[in-house]
Formats: C-alpha cells, sequence, structure tokens
C-alpha cells in the first residue's frame, strides 16, 4: 500500500497551477491515470519516484516514510524500489539490449523471460539506434520490471506500439505484474487500451 497526499506548484506558462494529490495506492492495484495535457500527470509519477520534490505533504509505502515536507524526509529514487517507464524511454545509447537488462538484474533467467515477453530475444546484441521506435519503447518497460520493482510508473508506455503488439504485450504485462503482485500506475492518453486490467483510475483536471 502506497499512500500519497502531497501539493505541489506546477510551473505552468500562464500563471501559475497547483497539483493535490490526495490518494491510497493497494499493493497490486493497477490504476490508470489521464487528463489534458500539462495537468500534471508525468510530475506526478517523478513525485513517486523522486526525481521532483513536492512542497506539502507525505508519501508513505507500506509503513515506511519515503517523504515528508515538514520533518524533511526525502528517501533518494534509487531507495525507492519503483520502476519508471520514461515517455521518451530514456536508452542509454551505447548499451545493447541485453546490457540495459543486466545493468538492473543479475539474474539470467528473469533476463532470458523478460527478452521473450518483449519479443526482443533475436535483438539482444543490439544497441537502441538499431531498434525500432515501439522496440525502444519495450525495451524500456523490460528495463524497469528488470529489478522486480514494488511500483511500477509508466508514462505513456504503449504510444508506439501496433494494435496487435499492444494487445499480445498488455497480455503478457498484465500476468507478470500479477504474479510479482506490483503496484502499476499507468499515464494513458487512450485510456480504453486499459479496459479489463486497471482497477482505479485517477483522473487529472
Ligand atoms: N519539476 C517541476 N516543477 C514544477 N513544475 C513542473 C516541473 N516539471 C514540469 N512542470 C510543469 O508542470 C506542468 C505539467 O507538466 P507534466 O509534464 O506533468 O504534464 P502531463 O499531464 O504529463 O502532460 P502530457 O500529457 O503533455 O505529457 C507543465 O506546465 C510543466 O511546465
Amino acid at each position: 500500500m502506497i499512500n500519497i497526499a502531497i501539493e505541489k506548484k506546477l510551473k505552468a506558462y500562464h500563471g501559475q497551477q497547483v497539483l493535490k494529490v490526495n490518494r491510497q495506492f493497494t499493493t497490486g492495484s493497477v490504476t490508470k491515470i489521464y487528463g489534458p495535457s500539462g495537468s500534471g500527470k508525468t510530475t506526478f509519477l517523478k513525485i513517486i519516484a523522486g526525481l521532483v520534490t513536492p512542497e506539502k505533504g507525505t508519501i508513505v509505502s507500506d509503513d515506511i516514510t519515503w517523504f515528508n515536507a515538514e520533518t524533511k524526509v526525502n528517501i533518494p529514487t534509487q531507495k525507492r524500489n519503483t520502476g519508471f517507464v520514461f515517455q521518451q524511454y530514456a536508452l542509454f545509447p551505447n548499451m545493447t539490449v541485453r546490457q540495459h537488462l543486466e545493468y538492473a538484474t543479475a539474474d539470467e533467467a528473469w533476463i532470458k523471460k523478460l527478452l521473450l515477453l518483449g519479443k526482443l530475444d533475436t535483438l539482444q546484441e543490439h544497441k537502441p539506434d538499431y531498434l525500432s521506435g515501439g522496440q525502444q519503447q519495450r525495451l524500456a518497460i523490460l528495463r524497469a520490471l528488470a529489478t522486480k520493482p514494488q511500483i511500477l510508473l509508466m508514462d505513456e508506455p504503449f504510444s508506439a506500439l501496433d494494435p496487435k503488439m499492444k494487445t499480445e504485450l498488455i497480455g503478457e504485462l498484465k500476468e507478470v505484474i500479477k504474479e510479482l503482485n506490483i503496484t502499476t500506475l499507468i499515464v494513458s492518453h487512450n485510456p480504453q487500451e486499459l479496459d479489463g486490467w486497471a482497477d482505479g483510475e485517477l483522473v487529472f483536471e
């Protein structure tokens, strides 16, 4: 269970907007997040990961305080055990597909399983430049899963996939995420793609 009650001023182009979220996410739940461009969806995921600091509030995960504005607790990103799939993938240009996963885990059987899941097993020795947009996006998802995170934060993770690949990948991700009981938050401009999977939603205005 992760309990979030935060406030963050957004540097909007015209004036200022305050991002306020007060929400609990039960362990293993899958939540879709949607709302207009610029409403703070990406910023919210970054706040959970510890990449952006709110002005007010608390984040408590399984009784461990990750953030408390008043007492100035702010656990660093690498200790929060979150997996992040960025909108722009953020892959390492000099690492092969396999190296991206080896960087995150030493579990060879898990690496093999992930490569099959993302249909990248035949492209293991390729660097991101040689991958299509959809293959890069799948690699970003596999890398985020490689550490078996407690919380998976995904920002538009299926935007570059064709409909068939998207359906297949979602089907497989569903199984893995359920097996590992990962609390999952997915930002989507196309929230109906998550129908039948997500068990909750958070709408930004
Ligand atoms: N670290 C930050 N601190 C304060 N404001 C920020 C920060 N990062 C981005 N912003 C501002 O927050 C607003 C929301 O941006 P954000 O990327 O979170 O929106 P979004 O809902 O994810 O949009 P999109 O759907 O277009 O990806 C923007 O006006 C942006 O300038």
